[in-house]
């Protein structure tokens, strides 16, 4: 895989050989972190997490997802206290209000982003100084079908042109701008298209959680050639989620058979098809999808932008994170 920042080493502090602009943190440096979190989790909100669906293991929240929390509750505070600075600059001139907090989670198809941008969403809203978490996933900026066919993109699905990205910064840049209500589009992975005539409103929330693929791609020059403004440009934090491509063809395989069992049974869904036809031959099809689609798309696209994200967190085989690489600043 592409490496754009240099390699994490597995045991940081020691043996550091030269200095970089990231905290190199390994898991154990990290969890231990975790007794310095105000905010434990409670029986009952262990219960509620549980109730999202996602298959994660409590350790791994206690140990890596409660600490990040806490991270970005003190990242909230310091962006509060800036603006306060601001305030104090710009005196009568204007003084600004709060605007959302915008986190970007990055990374391939399948190594976890919308589990990770759930579980942040939760834990986040468990604040009092942030409880309004909302989350927004770029796929309902995805072009509809009847566009991509047109533009001979549907084997292109998930790559930056695949996407309507001009709406999607709009999208964000408005929230941004403290708009008192945002409309977006919505995909669904049931007919594998935009849903007609449905509408997602993000209303002023405290923070804003934008979960894609390609959320921390830089814009793309206009027709000028032009620099312009691109969507992590209004990130005031962001998180690339990272593991093996290896890994990540499992994670994408297995979650295939398991959706071959539950939603392709849906007489409306895309994938039924493969509901008809042997196991294996159902996951060829996911293979060619993965070696096709999005094994290409982490190559060429996601993973160089690994080196934008404020925090990478690193994934192995079994999902636990590794290791942690935080930006200084
Ligand atoms: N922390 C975790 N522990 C166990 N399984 C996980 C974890 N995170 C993700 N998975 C599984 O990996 C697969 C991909 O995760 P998902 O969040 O859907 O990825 P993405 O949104 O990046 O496509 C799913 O089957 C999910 O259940
Ligand atoms: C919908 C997706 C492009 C992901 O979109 P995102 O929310 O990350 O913008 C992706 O899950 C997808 O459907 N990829 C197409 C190839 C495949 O079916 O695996």
């Amino acid at each position: 895989m592409i490496s754009p920042v240099p390699s994490m080493p597995r045991s940081a502090h020691r043996h550091r050989p030269e200095a970089t602009p990231y905290v190199d943190l390994t898991r154990a440096e990290w969890s231990a972190l975790r007794d310095k979190t105000p905010l434990p989790l409670t029986a009952e909100e262990v219960e509620k997490l549980r109730g999202l669906g996602d298959v994660i293991d409590l350790d791994e929240v206690r140990d890596i997802y409660l600490p990040l929390s806490r991270l970005l509750n003190l990242y909230v505070g310091a962006t509060d206290g800036l603006r306060g600075a601001l305030n104090t600059f710009l005196g009568e001139q204007g003084s600004q209000s709060g605007t959302p907090f915008v986190i970007g989670v990055a990374g391939s198809v399948a190594v976890g982003k919308s589990t990770v941008a759930r579980l942040l969403q939760a834990l986040l809203s468990r604040w009092p100084e942030h409880p309004r978490v909302e989350l927004v996933t770029t796929d309902g900026f995805l072009l509809p079908t009847r566009e991509l066919e047109a533009r001979g993109l549907m084997s292109r699905k998930g790559f930056p042109e695949s996407y309507d990205r001009r709406a999607l910064t709009r999208f964000v840049a408005d929230i941004k701008a403290g708009k008192a209500e945002v409309t977006a589009p919505v995909y669904s992975h049931l007919i594998y298209d935009i849903v007609p005539d449905q509408k997602l409103t993000v209303r002023r929330p405290d923070i804003l959680i934008v979960e894609g693929l390609n959320v921390l791609q830089p814009a793309l020059p206009g027709k000028d050639g032009r620099t312009r403004v691109g969507l992590a440009d209004y990130f005031d934090f962001s998180v690339y989620v990272d593991a093996s491509a290896e890994d990540i063809e499992s994670w994408y395989l297995s979650r295939f058979k398991k959706l071959r069992q539950t939603a392709f049974q849906d007489p409306h869904s895309y994938f039924r098809k493969y509901t008809q036809v042997s196991e294996e031959e159902a996951l060829d099809y996911a293979r060619t999808l993965w070696r096709t689609i999005n094994k290409p798309n982490l190559v060429e696209n996601i993973a160089p932008t690994r080196g934008r994200a404020t925090l990478i967190v690193r994934k192995g085989p079994d999902h636990k994170v590794q290791r942690l690489r935080l930006r200084k600043l």
